[in-house]
């Protein structure tokens, strides 16, 4: 029988069970929380269970290092860093240091997901670290590697992942919207914590969830409709599910949108439908397919490790390594290669990435053989400037006091 089906569990038990489920798949075969979820939720019945397991995952994975160095100094025994009490005792700990869980309740629901000496050592861990005022210090502490590869903004970015980002709407002119504070044209930021479905202009359509950064490279395009009145056609790579698209569609362009995956394709459909806009939508890959003719504008919003998302998706901290990035790497210069291609003489190329990787960002952009277009600081919300080179690099901490920012790497040339 499927565990999260026994009623005789107490409640909250199988939440716990998916929790670890979770972090297994991240933390031992490399996948992403979101993808996980799939299966590893697939047991619960209970929005409320879903929503208890992936916010359990997400903060022993935001906090892991802080939380196994607790566990460490409660306990002379050595856990291996895959022994399913460590594991346990991370989902424990986040509970109570996180999700604000009174000790007994932890206690209760985590100890029923291991049997005999294991249980009595996470039990006489957990409480001793109960008893000793255990607290967590104020942002996380990054893994080596992590630290290592983010250098001198390592601390500050540490400190925007301690807080939940705040939510980010990208508007149409004119939409029914809910209150918030715009820092930037055409943009919306409000306290996390309500359903998107309940908030006003939903059912309008008049907007949609998008990162401030994450709308950063479609606005460095301008309007579509050039001083003729014609509308400019803009190839939109890498589009769904349709956030950049809906921008350019929004400020008057002409839009094909490629995206190779037909699931992203079909949510990017329902996002275009419920917002009014339109582009053609063309599914294929980047890397095998040719337009038929030259566009005015390409946008191309590669994919990338995503370790800019670090707040929304700690597990980055954990999957992304030099391995991960050297493929991703090599997948971006090939497509920069062919969008560049398929630009008209005089057209401009938008190239972006949500990493805060180095070799995704700056070092693509140097080798980029078009002639530099820099980006300005009043084409950027108040708060952010361009690097000497004209380019945008973004991070968590930046725009701190407004509640942070995704990490990007825009960069954008003409032919
Ligand atoms: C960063 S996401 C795009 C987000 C999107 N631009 C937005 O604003 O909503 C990257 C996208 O690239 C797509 N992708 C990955 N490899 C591709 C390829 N070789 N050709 C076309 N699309 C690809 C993925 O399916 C994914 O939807």
């Amino acid at each position: 029988m499927n565990p999260d089906q026994n009623q005789e569990e107490i409640a909250g038990v199988p939440a716990r069970r998916a929790a670890l489920r979770l972090m297994d798949a991240v933390l031992r075969r490399g996948e992403t929380l979101e993808n996980a979820g799939v299966s590893a939720l697939s047991g619960l019945r209970h929005p409320a269970d879903k929503a208890l397991a992936r916010a359990l995952a997400g903060e022993a994975l935001r906090w892991m290092v802080d939380l196994d160095a607790m566990i460490d100094s409660a306990t002379r025994q050595i856990l291996p860093d895959d022994a399913k009490p460590r594991a346990v005792l991370r989902l424990m700990l986040a509970g109570w240091l996180r999700l604000e869980t009174p000790p007994h309740a932890v206690i209760s629901t985590g100890l029923e997901l291991l049997q005999g000496g294991p249980r009595r050592l996470a039990h006489g861990v957990f409480s001793a670290l109960v008893r000793g005022g255990a607290s967590l210090p104020d942002a996380p502490t990054l893994p080596e590697a992590v630290a290592q590869r983010w250098g001198e903004r390592a601390r500050a970015i540490a400190a925007g992942l301690a807080v939940p980002p705040p939510l980010d709407l990208s508007l149409k002119a004119g939409a029914v919207a809910p209150e918030g504070t715009a820092l930037a044209p055409l943009h919306l930021r409000l306290a996390r914590g309500e359903a998107v479905e309940g908030l006003a202009g939903f059912e309008e359509g008049g907007w949609w969830v998008q990162d401030l950064a994450a709308s950063i490279p479609a606005r460095l395009l301008g309007e579509g409709v050039g001083a003729d009145g014609v509308a400019r056609r803009v190839l939109d790579v890498c589009a769904a599910p349709g956030g950049k698209t809906m921008q350019l569609a929004a400020a008057g362009w002409q839009v094909t949108a490629l995206d190779s995956s037909p699931r992203r394709l079909e949510r990017m459909g329902a996002n275009l439908a419920r917002t009014g806009l339109s582009a053609e939508l063309v599914s294929g890959d980047a890397r095998e397919w040719s337009p038929n003719s030259l566009f005015d504008a390409v946008l191309l919003d590669a994919p990338c490790t995503a370790t800019g998302t670090c707040r929304r998706h700690p597990d980055v901290l954990h999957r992304i390594g030099s391995r991960q990035i050297g493929e991703m790497a090599s997948l971006q210069a090939e497509l920069i290669e062919r969008a560049a291609a398929w630009l008209k003489p005089g057209g401009v190329l938008v190239y972006a990435v949500c990493s805060l990787e180095r070799e995704e960002g700056e070092d693509q952009a140097a080798q980029v053989a078009l002639t530099p277009d820099p980006i300005r600081a009043e084409e950027l919300p108040q708060g952010l400037t361009p690097t000497p080179e004209g380019w945008l690099r973004s991070d968590p901490a930046n725009l701190a006091e407004h509640g942070g920012l995704d990490g990007f790497f825009v960069a954008r040339w003409k032919k």
